[in-house]
Protein backbone atom coordinates (compact mmCIF):
# COMPACT_ATOMS: atom_id res chain seq x y z
CA UNK A 1 0.00 0.00 0.00
CA UNK A 2 0.98 3.92 -0.54
CA UNK A 3 2.74 4.68 2.84
CA UNK A 4 0.97 7.70 2.42
CA UNK A 5 -2.67 6.03 1.98
CA UNK A 6 -1.37 3.82 5.45
CA UNK A 7 -0.81 6.76 7.15
CA UNK A 8 -4.23 8.28 6.14
CA UNK A 9 -5.71 5.23 7.28
CA UNK A 10 -4.16 4.94 10.49
CA UNK A 11 -5.24 9.15 10.99
CA UNK A 12 -8.86 7.94 10.39
CA UNK A 13 -8.75 5.79 12.89
CA UNK A 14 -7.27 7.77 15.72
CA UNK A 15 -9.50 9.06 18.62
CA UNK A 16 -8.53 12.37 17.59
CA UNK A 17 -6.63 14.61 15.14
CA UNK A 18 -4.61 18.06 14.87
CA UNK A 19 -5.48 19.66 11.87
CA UNK A 20 -4.81 23.19 10.44
CA UNK A 21 -7.81 24.74 8.71
CA UNK A 22 -7.19 27.79 5.95
CA UNK A 23 -9.87 30.10 4.78
CA UNK A 24 -8.66 33.08 2.28
CA UNK A 25 -11.80 34.99 1.66
CA UNK A 26 -13.28 37.51 -0.46
CA UNK A 27 -12.24 40.52 2.08
CA UNK A 28 -8.57 39.51 1.01
CA UNK A 29 -7.56 40.71 3.82
CA UNK A 30 -5.36 37.58 4.56
CA UNK A 31 -5.06 33.62 5.12
CA UNK A 32 -6.68 32.73 8.34
CA UNK A 33 -4.80 29.86 9.79
CA UNK A 34 -6.50 27.56 12.89
CA UNK A 35 -4.88 24.88 14.19
CA UNK A 36 -7.55 22.64 15.65
CA UNK A 37 -7.81 19.44 17.52
CA UNK A 38 -10.52 17.75 16.69
CA UNK A 39 -12.04 14.82 19.03
CA UNK A 40 -13.96 11.89 17.41
CA UNK A 41 -16.27 12.80 14.46
CA UNK A 42 -19.86 13.58 13.85
CA UNK A 43 -22.42 15.25 16.21
CA UNK A 44 -20.46 15.13 19.47
CA UNK A 45 -16.98 16.22 17.67
CA UNK A 46 -15.17 17.90 20.71
CA UNK A 47 -12.71 21.27 19.12
CA UNK A 48 -10.15 22.72 20.69
CA UNK A 49 -8.63 25.62 19.12
CA UNK A 50 -5.13 25.41 19.72
CA UNK A 51 -3.90 28.37 17.38
CA UNK A 52 -5.24 30.84 15.68
CA UNK A 53 -3.69 33.62 13.66
CA UNK A 54 -4.37 35.79 10.16
CA UNK A 55 -1.09 35.91 8.33
CA UNK A 56 -2.28 39.62 6.35
CA UNK A 57 -1.63 39.60 2.93
CA UNK A 58 0.82 42.36 1.32
CA UNK A 59 -0.46 44.99 -0.70
CA UNK A 60 1.86 43.26 -3.50
CA UNK A 61 -0.66 39.87 -2.59
CA UNK A 62 -3.49 41.61 -2.78
CA UNK A 63 -3.23 42.97 -6.32
CA UNK A 64 -2.24 39.95 -7.67
CA UNK A 65 -5.44 38.59 -6.74
CA UNK A 66 -7.71 40.84 -7.44
CA UNK A 67 -6.06 40.74 -11.45
CA UNK A 68 -8.06 37.72 -11.23
CA UNK A 69 -10.71 38.22 -8.58
CA UNK A 70 -14.31 38.51 -9.55
CA UNK A 71 -13.58 39.69 -13.14
CA UNK A 72 -15.14 38.52 -16.40
CA UNK A 73 -11.71 37.86 -18.60
CA UNK A 74 -8.34 37.43 -16.98
CA UNK A 75 -5.15 36.40 -18.57
CA UNK A 76 -4.84 32.63 -18.95
CA UNK A 77 -1.28 32.48 -18.33
CA UNK A 78 -1.71 34.60 -15.09
CA UNK A 79 -4.01 32.33 -13.67
CA UNK A 80 -2.13 29.47 -14.22
CA UNK A 81 0.79 31.18 -12.81
CA UNK A 82 -1.42 32.37 -9.96
CA UNK A 83 -2.66 29.01 -8.59
CA UNK A 84 0.47 27.27 -7.76
CA UNK A 85 1.87 30.74 -6.43
CA UNK A 86 -0.71 31.41 -4.23
CA UNK A 87 -0.37 27.76 -3.15
CA UNK A 88 2.92 27.80 -2.00
CA UNK A 89 2.13 30.95 -0.51
CA UNK A 90 -0.34 29.40 1.59
CA UNK A 91 2.33 26.73 2.89
CA UNK A 92 4.82 28.95 3.56
CA UNK A 93 2.61 31.08 5.95
CA UNK A 94 1.31 27.41 7.41
CA UNK A 95 5.23 26.87 8.66
CA UNK A 96 5.91 30.20 9.64
CA UNK A 97 3.07 29.77 12.10
CA UNK A 98 4.49 26.73 13.16
CA UNK A 99 7.54 28.04 13.53
CA UNK A 100 5.96 30.87 15.63
CA UNK A 101 4.10 28.30 17.78
CA UNK A 102 7.43 26.19 18.20
CA UNK A 103 5.30 23.30 16.48
CA UNK A 104 6.94 20.94 14.28
CA UNK A 105 4.80 19.98 10.43
CA UNK A 106 5.50 16.10 11.91
CA UNK A 107 3.22 17.16 14.57
CA UNK A 108 0.41 18.06 12.68
CA UNK A 109 -1.70 15.49 11.04
CA UNK A 110 -3.90 17.51 8.13
CA UNK A 111 -4.01 20.31 6.31
CA UNK A 112 -7.65 21.68 5.29
CA UNK A 113 -7.10 24.34 3.00
CA UNK A 114 -9.79 26.20 1.19
CA UNK A 115 -8.06 28.15 -1.20
CA UNK A 116 -9.06 31.55 -2.60
CA UNK A 117 -12.56 31.94 -4.46
CA UNK A 118 -11.89 33.61 -7.62
CA UNK A 119 -15.13 32.94 -9.48
CA UNK A 120 -18.71 31.82 -8.23
CA UNK A 121 -20.92 31.39 -10.80
CA UNK A 122 -23.88 29.76 -9.37
CA UNK A 123 -26.73 29.04 -11.91
CA UNK A 124 -29.27 31.92 -11.21
CA UNK A 125 -26.46 34.37 -11.06
CA UNK A 126 -24.66 33.46 -14.55
CA UNK A 127 -27.71 32.44 -16.53
CA UNK A 128 -25.52 31.24 -19.62
CA UNK A 129 -27.41 29.29 -22.22
CA UNK A 130 -26.13 26.23 -22.70
CA UNK A 131 -24.06 25.74 -19.11
CA UNK A 132 -27.31 24.70 -16.77
CA UNK A 133 -25.50 24.16 -13.91
CA UNK A 134 -23.63 25.83 -10.83
CA UNK A 135 -19.80 26.49 -10.88
CA UNK A 136 -17.48 28.07 -8.34
CA UNK A 137 -13.55 28.30 -8.77
CA UNK A 138 -10.71 28.29 -5.63
CA UNK A 139 -7.09 28.08 -6.48
CA UNK A 140 -4.22 27.60 -4.58
CA UNK A 141 -3.55 24.27 -5.47
CA UNK A 142 -3.66 21.32 -2.48
CA UNK A 143 -0.63 19.73 -4.07
CA UNK A 144 1.69 22.75 -3.39
CA UNK A 145 0.63 22.98 0.06
CA UNK A 146 1.51 19.16 1.03
CA UNK A 147 4.76 19.12 -1.15
CA UNK A 148 6.16 21.98 0.45
CA UNK A 149 4.84 21.40 4.01
CA UNK A 150 5.06 17.22 4.18
CA UNK A 151 1.47 17.53 5.33
CA UNK A 152 -0.91 15.21 3.55
CA UNK A 153 -3.86 17.91 2.52
CA UNK A 154 -7.31 18.56 1.59
CA UNK A 155 -8.40 21.46 -0.46
CA UNK A 156 -11.12 22.06 -3.02
CA UNK A 157 -14.28 21.32 -0.39
CA UNK A 158 -16.39 23.10 -2.50
CA UNK A 159 -16.99 21.05 -6.08
CA UNK A 160 -18.53 18.25 -4.31
CA UNK A 161 -21.04 20.60 -3.17
CA UNK A 162 -21.66 21.59 -6.62
CA UNK A 163 -21.34 18.15 -8.25
CA UNK A 164 -24.07 17.11 -5.43
CA UNK A 165 -26.31 19.30 -6.70
CA UNK A 166 -25.65 22.43 -4.19
CA UNK A 167 -24.47 25.95 -5.34
CA UNK A 168 -20.83 25.06 -3.43
CA UNK A 169 -21.81 27.31 -0.36
CA UNK A 170 -22.84 28.59 2.10
CA UNK A 171 -20.83 25.20 3.72
CA UNK A 172 -21.04 26.98 7.07
CA UNK A 173 -24.14 24.76 7.78
CA UNK A 174 -21.89 21.04 7.62
CA UNK A 175 -19.86 22.78 10.66
CA UNK A 176 -21.98 24.60 12.37
CA UNK A 177 -24.55 22.04 12.53
CA UNK A 178 -21.70 19.58 14.33
CA UNK A 179 -20.01 22.35 16.72
CA UNK A 180 -22.90 24.76 17.95
CA UNK A 181 -25.98 22.90 18.16
CA UNK A 182 -27.77 23.07 21.07
CA UNK A 183 -30.33 21.30 23.41
CA UNK A 184 -31.12 24.79 25.16
CA UNK A 185 -32.33 27.08 22.19
CA UNK A 186 -32.55 27.28 18.23
CA UNK A 187 -30.42 29.48 16.57
CA UNK A 188 -28.98 31.70 13.76
CA UNK A 189 -25.24 31.85 13.51
CA UNK A 190 -24.57 35.56 10.98
CA UNK A 191 -21.24 35.56 9.30
CA UNK A 192 -20.74 39.29 8.45
CA UNK A 193 -17.95 38.40 5.77
CA UNK A 194 -17.76 39.86 2.51
CA UNK A 195 -20.69 38.23 1.66
CA UNK A 196 -22.89 37.90 4.65
CA UNK A 197 -24.64 34.32 5.29
CA UNK A 198 -26.35 32.57 8.08
CA UNK A 199 -27.09 29.39 9.36
CA UNK A 200 -30.20 28.25 10.98
CA UNK A 201 -29.25 25.37 13.82
CA UNK A 202 -32.78 23.35 14.90
CA UNK A 203 -32.35 22.50 18.53
CA UNK A 204 -29.93 19.86 19.10
CA UNK A 205 -31.92 16.45 18.84
CA UNK A 206 -34.75 18.24 17.26
CA UNK A 207 -35.35 17.93 13.60
CA UNK A 208 -32.05 18.26 12.21
CA UNK A 209 -32.94 18.27 8.35
CA UNK A 210 -34.20 21.58 9.26
CA UNK A 211 -30.66 22.98 9.51
CA UNK A 212 -29.40 25.09 6.25
CA UNK A 213 -27.20 27.97 5.93
CA UNK A 214 -27.76 30.71 3.03
CA UNK A 215 -26.11 33.82 1.40
CA UNK A 216 -28.32 36.97 2.50
CA UNK A 217 -26.45 39.33 -0.01
CA UNK A 218 -22.98 42.11 0.70
CA UNK A 219 -21.29 42.08 4.18
CA UNK A 220 -18.52 44.03 3.92
CA UNK A 221 -17.58 43.54 0.09
CA UNK A 222 -18.93 47.34 -1.03
CA UNK A 223 -18.56 48.85 2.22
CA UNK A 224 -15.10 47.78 1.88
CA UNK A 225 -14.71 48.60 -1.93
CA UNK A 226 -16.47 52.28 -1.58
CA UNK A 227 -13.74 53.25 0.94
CA UNK A 228 -11.27 51.84 -1.01
CA UNK A 229 -12.15 54.11 -3.87
CA UNK A 230 -12.87 57.36 -2.02
CA UNK A 231 -9.73 56.68 0.65
CA UNK A 232 -6.87 54.74 -0.49
CA UNK A 233 -4.95 55.03 2.09
CA UNK A 234 -7.75 53.31 4.34
CA UNK A 235 -8.50 49.57 4.00
CA UNK A 236 -11.92 49.69 5.10
CA UNK A 237 -14.08 52.08 7.61
CA UNK A 238 -12.45 51.32 11.19
CA UNK A 239 -15.08 50.49 13.71
CA UNK A 240 -17.87 52.18 11.10
CA UNK A 241 -16.50 55.56 12.06
CA UNK A 242 -17.36 57.31 8.52
CA UNK A 243 -21.01 55.19 8.05
CA UNK A 244 -21.93 56.46 11.57
CA UNK A 245 -21.23 59.42 10.83
CA UNK A 246 -23.44 59.35 7.85
CA UNK A 247 -27.14 59.11 6.70
CA UNK A 248 -29.01 56.53 5.04
CA UNK A 249 -30.05 57.57 1.57
CA UNK A 250 -33.97 56.15 0.85
CA UNK A 251 -33.95 56.32 -3.08
CA UNK A 252 -30.54 54.59 -3.14
CA UNK A 253 -31.43 51.89 -0.64
CA UNK A 254 -34.31 51.14 -2.32
CA UNK A 255 -32.13 50.94 -5.91
CA UNK A 256 -29.27 48.52 -4.12
CA UNK A 257 -32.56 46.10 -3.06
CA UNK A 258 -34.20 45.87 -6.29
CA UNK A 259 -32.17 42.77 -7.20
CA UNK A 260 -34.18 39.82 -7.83
CA UNK A 261 -31.50 37.97 -5.49
CA UNK A 262 -33.15 39.54 -2.22
CA UNK A 263 -36.65 37.69 -3.22
CA UNK A 264 -35.21 34.79 -4.75
CA UNK A 265 -36.14 31.11 -2.53
CA UNK A 266 -33.53 30.15 0.24
CA UNK A 267 -31.28 28.79 0.32
CA UNK A 268 -29.28 31.25 -2.22
CA UNK A 269 -25.42 31.96 -2.78
CA UNK A 270 -24.40 34.69 -4.90
CA UNK A 271 -20.76 36.97 -4.70
CA UNK A 272 -18.88 39.87 -4.96
CA UNK A 273 -19.25 38.97 -9.24
CA UNK A 274 -22.83 40.76 -8.57
CA UNK A 275 -21.92 42.95 -5.84
CA UNK A 276 -19.37 44.88 -7.17
CA UNK A 277 -18.85 48.64 -7.50
CA UNK A 278 -20.48 48.92 -11.19
CA UNK A 279 -23.65 47.51 -9.13
CA UNK A 280 -23.72 50.39 -6.47
CA UNK A 281 -22.95 52.77 -9.28
CA UNK A 282 -25.82 51.42 -11.49
CA UNK A 283 -28.23 52.36 -8.41
CA UNK A 284 -26.13 55.28 -7.80
CA UNK A 285 -27.10 56.45 -11.03
CA UNK A 286 -30.93 55.24 -11.29
CA UNK A 287 -31.46 56.92 -7.53
CA UNK A 288 -29.18 60.74 -8.88
CA UNK A 289 -26.97 60.14 -5.64
CA UNK A 290 -24.00 60.13 -7.67
CA UNK A 291 -22.65 63.04 -5.32
CA UNK A 292 -23.55 61.16 -2.28
CA UNK A 293 -20.59 61.72 0.34
CA UNK A 294 -18.67 59.26 1.49
CA UNK A 295 -20.02 58.89 4.60
CA UNK A 296 -23.81 58.71 3.69
CA UNK A 297 -22.84 56.02 0.96
CA UNK A 298 -21.70 54.03 3.52
CA UNK A 299 -24.07 54.21 5.89
CA UNK A 300 -26.52 53.84 3.11
CA UNK A 301 -24.33 50.34 2.21
CA UNK A 302 -24.56 49.48 6.18
CA UNK A 303 -27.91 49.76 5.78
CA UNK A 304 -28.41 47.70 2.59
CA UNK A 305 -26.57 44.77 3.85
CA UNK A 306 -28.51 44.74 7.21
CA UNK A 307 -31.60 44.88 5.20
CA UNK A 308 -30.51 41.84 2.99
CA UNK A 309 -29.77 40.02 6.02
CA UNK A 310 -33.27 40.59 8.02
CA UNK A 311 -35.03 39.74 4.45
CA UNK A 312 -33.33 36.67 4.39
CA UNK A 313 -34.33 35.77 7.69
CA UNK A 314 -37.91 36.93 7.22
CA UNK A 315 -38.03 34.42 4.13
CA UNK A 316 -36.64 31.67 6.43
CA UNK A 317 -39.20 31.98 9.00
CA UNK A 318 -42.29 33.01 6.94
CA UNK A 319 -44.98 32.12 9.24
CA UNK A 320 -43.37 31.76 12.19
CA UNK A 321 -41.14 33.73 14.67
CA UNK A 322 -37.18 33.40 13.95
CA UNK A 323 -34.85 32.72 16.29
CA UNK A 324 -33.91 35.16 18.66
CA UNK A 325 -30.46 34.01 19.20
CA UNK A 326 -28.27 35.33 16.99
CA UNK A 327 -24.44 34.75 17.05
CA UNK A 328 -22.51 36.74 15.28
CA UNK A 329 -19.00 35.88 13.49
CA UNK A 330 -16.68 37.76 10.50
CA UNK A 331 -14.89 40.72 10.01
CA UNK A 332 -18.84 43.00 9.84
CA UNK A 333 -19.27 42.03 13.45
CA UNK A 334 -16.41 44.54 14.91
CA UNK A 335 -18.23 47.35 12.83
CA UNK A 336 -20.92 49.04 14.78
CA UNK A 337 -22.59 50.95 12.08
CA UNK A 338 -23.44 47.17 10.41
CA UNK A 339 -24.43 45.97 14.35
CA UNK A 340 -26.81 48.92 14.83
CA UNK A 341 -28.61 48.40 11.62
CA UNK A 342 -28.86 45.13 12.57
CA UNK A 343 -30.61 45.42 15.58
CA UNK A 344 -33.08 47.93 13.91
CA UNK A 345 -33.89 45.13 11.47
CA UNK A 346 -34.34 42.44 13.65
CA UNK A 347 -35.81 43.71 16.49
CA UNK A 348 -36.56 41.19 19.63
CA UNK A 349 -33.22 39.85 18.70
CA UNK A 350 -30.16 38.99 21.16
CA UNK A 351 -27.26 39.58 19.37
CA UNK A 352 -23.78 37.82 20.58
CA UNK A 353 -20.32 36.64 19.41
CA UNK A 354 -20.11 32.61 18.13
CA UNK A 355 -16.77 33.82 21.08
CA UNK A 356 -19.54 33.01 23.55
CA UNK A 357 -19.86 29.71 22.35
CA UNK A 358 -16.01 28.93 22.22
CA UNK A 359 -15.51 29.53 18.51
CA UNK A 360 -14.12 33.07 17.91
CA UNK A 361 -15.60 34.30 15.35
CA UNK A 362 -12.93 35.59 13.01
CA UNK A 363 -11.53 32.01 12.81
CA UNK A 364 -14.82 30.37 12.83
CA UNK A 365 -14.57 29.72 9.41
CA UNK A 366 -11.25 28.16 9.44
CA UNK A 367 -12.46 26.01 11.33
CA UNK A 368 -15.02 24.76 9.38
CA UNK A 369 -12.72 23.34 6.77
CA UNK A 370 -10.64 21.28 9.60
CA UNK A 371 -14.39 20.12 10.51
CA UNK A 372 -14.90 19.33 6.80
CA UNK A 373 -11.43 17.45 6.44
CA UNK A 374 -11.91 15.90 9.71
CA UNK A 375 -15.03 14.14 8.36
CA UNK A 376 -13.85 13.41 5.18
CA UNK A 377 -11.09 11.31 6.92
CA UNK A 378 -12.45 9.74 9.94
CA UNK A 379 -16.43 10.57 9.45
CA UNK A 380 -19.00 9.26 7.25
CA UNK A 381 -20.91 11.08 4.75
CA UNK A 382 -22.31 14.22 6.26
CA UNK A 383 -26.00 15.15 5.63
CA UNK A 384 -27.53 18.74 6.72
CA UNK A 385 -30.85 19.97 5.96
CA UNK A 386 -31.96 17.05 3.87
CA UNK A 387 -35.64 19.20 3.88
CA UNK A 388 -34.18 22.83 2.31
CA UNK A 389 -30.67 22.54 1.43
CA UNK A 390 -30.94 19.36 -0.77
CA UNK A 391 -28.07 18.03 -1.06
CA UNK A 392 -27.48 14.25 -0.41
CA UNK A 393 -24.97 12.98 2.00
CA UNK A 394 -21.50 13.80 1.16
CA UNK A 395 -17.28 14.15 1.75
CA UNK A 396 -15.96 16.99 0.83
CA UNK A 397 -12.10 17.87 -0.11
CA UNK A 398 -9.82 16.22 -2.54
CA UNK A 399 -6.67 14.42 -1.10
CA UNK A 400 -3.07 15.06 -1.99
CA UNK A 401 0.08 13.60 -0.27
CA UNK A 402 3.01 15.37 -0.24
CA UNK A 403 4.83 12.94 -2.24
N1 LIG B 1 -12.88 46.93 13.44
C1 LIG B 1 -13.57 46.83 12.30
N2 LIG B 1 -14.45 47.81 11.96
C2 LIG B 1 -15.15 47.73 10.81
N3 LIG B 1 -15.06 46.71 9.93
C3 LIG B 1 -14.22 45.70 10.23
C4 LIG B 1 -13.44 45.70 11.42
N4 LIG B 1 -12.70 44.56 11.42
C5 LIG B 1 -13.01 43.89 10.28
N5 LIG B 1 -13.91 44.57 9.56
C6 LIG B 1 -14.50 44.21 8.26
O1 LIG B 1 -14.37 42.83 8.05
C7 LIG B 1 -13.71 42.57 6.81
C8 LIG B 1 -12.98 41.25 6.90
O2 LIG B 1 -13.96 40.28 7.20
P1 LIG B 1 -13.71 38.71 7.09
O3 LIG B 1 -12.28 38.44 7.36
O4 LIG B 1 -14.75 38.05 7.90
O5 LIG B 1 -14.02 38.50 5.57
P2 LIG B 1 -13.77 37.23 4.65
O6 LIG B 1 -13.58 36.01 5.50
O7 LIG B 1 -12.69 37.60 3.71
O8 LIG B 1 -15.14 37.19 3.86
P3 LIG B 1 -16.04 35.94 3.38
O9 LIG B 1 -16.61 35.32 4.61
O10 LIG B 1 -17.08 36.62 2.55
O11 LIG B 1 -15.16 35.07 2.59
C9 LIG B 1 -12.84 43.78 6.57
O12 LIG B 1 -12.52 43.95 5.22
C10 LIG B 1 -13.77 44.89 7.11
O13 LIG B 1 -14.75 45.23 6.17
C1 LIG C 1 -17.97 30.72 -3.03
C2 LIG C 1 -17.44 31.25 -1.75
O1 LIG C 1 -16.26 31.29 -1.53
N1 LIG C 1 -18.35 31.65 -0.86
C3 LIG C 1 -17.98 32.13 0.46
C4 LIG C 1 -18.20 33.63 0.55
O2 LIG C 1 -17.85 34.09 1.86
C5 LIG C 1 -19.03 34.08 2.65
C6 LIG C 1 -20.07 33.49 1.75
O3 LIG C 1 -19.57 33.91 0.48
C7 LIG C 1 -20.08 31.94 1.83
O4 LIG C 1 -21.07 31.50 0.92
C8 LIG C 1 -18.76 31.31 1.45
O5 LIG C 1 -17.89 30.96 2.48
C9 LIG C 1 -18.23 30.30 3.66
C10 LIG C 1 -16.98 29.86 4.37
C11 LIG C 1 -19.15 29.09 3.51
O6 LIG C 1 -19.09 28.37 2.52
O7 LIG C 1 -19.89 28.84 4.45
Amino acid sequence: MNPHLARLCQLAGQPSRRIIGLMSGTSLDGLDVALCRLEGHGPGIKLTLEHFQTVSYTEDTKQRIRQVFARDSVNLEYLTLLNPWLGQLHARAVLACLAEWQIAPAEVHLIASHGQTIYHAPRHQHQRPGFDLNATLQIGDGDHIAVETGIITLSDFRQKHVAAGGEGAPLAAYGDFLLLSSPAEERLLLNLGGIANFTYLPRAGGDATSAFSTDTGPGNTLLDATVRTYRPDLAYDENGRLALAGHVHKGLLTELLAHPFFAAPLPKTTGPELFAPAYLAAAQECSATTGLPLEDLLATLAEFSAVGVARAVRLAFAGRPAPTAVYASGGGAHNPALMQALARHLPGTRFASTDELGVPGDAKEAILFAVLANEAVAGTPVSIGAGRQRVPAVSMGKVSFPG
